[in-house]
């Protein structure tokens, strides 16, 4: 039984704030204590701050909640402070929330590149959490730390990948073409006028992160725990595309080895069996499949999958032959729940277990 943390919610009306308050309700670890966002939103009840967009209710207890600036000092009780804010002003606020002590858990860009700060996948790399002694030297901090979750497309991505990587050793190459839901551009997001009967062929800065965060994530820690070191031999070719879907990231997938070429038989079997540290941790929100293989020819789908185990795991399916490549795939995952908000409250779980928190 572990003791409940009071945690704080930043950008709380936003597309990914909305997935954390639905997470947080009735969680076992966590209880909402503070929630922020603009000045736009802030001294306003929650209710009458948010255009609530999820297709579950609103949950009751955080109806009347103030919406508060996002100040360190209003969050200051708060174990634990989650962030779903724009990226245009996560940097400066994170920055005053690490500068005051506080743990932060962001899904903002900002610091995903900072050499101390592990950039998290919890289906991959929990043990990156070792570099935080070395980022409380670095940053003087004494209980404090920030955590930073991947873009939401990397996220499906690099599962599946650390699965092969684990059982086959380094990959050579990755080619991913990318069909992105839109609420993954936040709310409002993409005009009605440019998504219907449409593909949007760019998603500015999707394509680097895709191609960068890769390496990180499925890198190591180095032995003294003082630096991340990245996976420099596989290259990654990313596009990415917006389509007229509402959650639910898909990646077309194609992957050259970097030793012998497995068959598509022991390609399903290294992603069935694989299993990470979340899992074995026992955290709440871990799935207990972190993937999922369909040998359906038509699976996985965004409107039929994308909540399998909660939102929680990646779905693969359509596992093959690759002419130019070695194989080929299909994966799926929830945008805003593996994908973001989902992706930092299991992070924090493991923090927990692990006496971090
Ligand atoms: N959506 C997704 O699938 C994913 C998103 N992310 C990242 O998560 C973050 C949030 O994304 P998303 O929820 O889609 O974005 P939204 O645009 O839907 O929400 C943004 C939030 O930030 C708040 N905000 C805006 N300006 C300020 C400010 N000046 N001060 C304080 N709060 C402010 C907004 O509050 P208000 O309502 O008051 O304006 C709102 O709560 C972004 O950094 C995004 O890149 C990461 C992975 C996936
Ligand atoms: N750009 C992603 C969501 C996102 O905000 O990603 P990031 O956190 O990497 O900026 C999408 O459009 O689906």
């Amino acid at each position: 039984m572990v003791d409940q943390k009071k945690v704080g919610v930043l950008g709380c009306t936003g597309s990914v704030g909305q997935r954390f308050i639905l997470l947080l309700s009735q969680h076992p670890y966590f209880k909402l204590h503070a929630v922020g966002a603009s000045s736009r939103s802030a001294g306003k009840k929650y209710k009458d701050a948010t255009r609530w967009k999820q297709s579950q209710q609103l949950p009751e207890e955080v109806k009347d909640m103030i919406v508060q600036e996002c100040k360190a000092a209003a969050f200051a009780e708060c174990d634990v402070v989650f962030s779903g804010l724009d990226a245009d002003v996560a940097g400066e606020i994170e920055a005053e929330f690490i500068k005051n002590d506080l743990v932060v858990f962001s899904n903002a860009k900002n610091y995903r590149r900072d050499p101390v700060t592990p950039l998290m996948v919890p289906l991959v790399n929990t043990n990156h959490f070792d570099i935080i002694p070395h980022q409380r030297n670095v940053k003087g901090l004494n209980k404090g730390f920030l955590v930073t979750n991947a873009n939401c497309s990397t996220t499906g991505l690099v599962v599946p990948l650390k699965a092969l990587q684990d059982k086959f050793g380094p990959l050579d190459a990755v080619m991913v073409t990318t069909l992105q839901a839109i609420s993954g551009g936040g709310y409002p997001g993409v005009p009605s006028m440019d998504i219907l009967d449409n593909v949007v062929p760019f998603i500015g800065g999707e394509e680097e992160k895709i191609e960068w965060e890769t390496g990180k994530i499925l890198g190591a820690v180095n032995a003294d725990a003082t630096a991340f070191t990245h996976v420099e031999q596989t290259k990654v070719s990313a596009q990415c595309t917006r389509v007229a879907v509402m959650d639910g990231h898909t990646a077309c997938v194609s992957v050259k080895f970097g030793g012998a070429k497995p068959t598509v038989e022991e390609v399903k079997a290294a992603m069935r069996e694989y299993s990470c540290e979340s899992q074995a941790l026992g955290c709440p929100s871990a799935p207990k499949m972190a993937i999922k293989v369909f040998e359906e020819e038509d699976r996985p789908q965004p409107r039929l999958d994308r909540d399998l185990e909660g939102g929680y795991a990646v779905s693969v399916g359509r596992v093959r032959e690759d002419p130019v490549f070695d194989i080929k795939f299909v994966a799926l995952s929830h945008n805003t729940v593996i994908g973001a908000a989902g992706s930092s409250i299991l992070n924090a779980e493991v923090a927990v277990v692990k006496g971090l928190l």
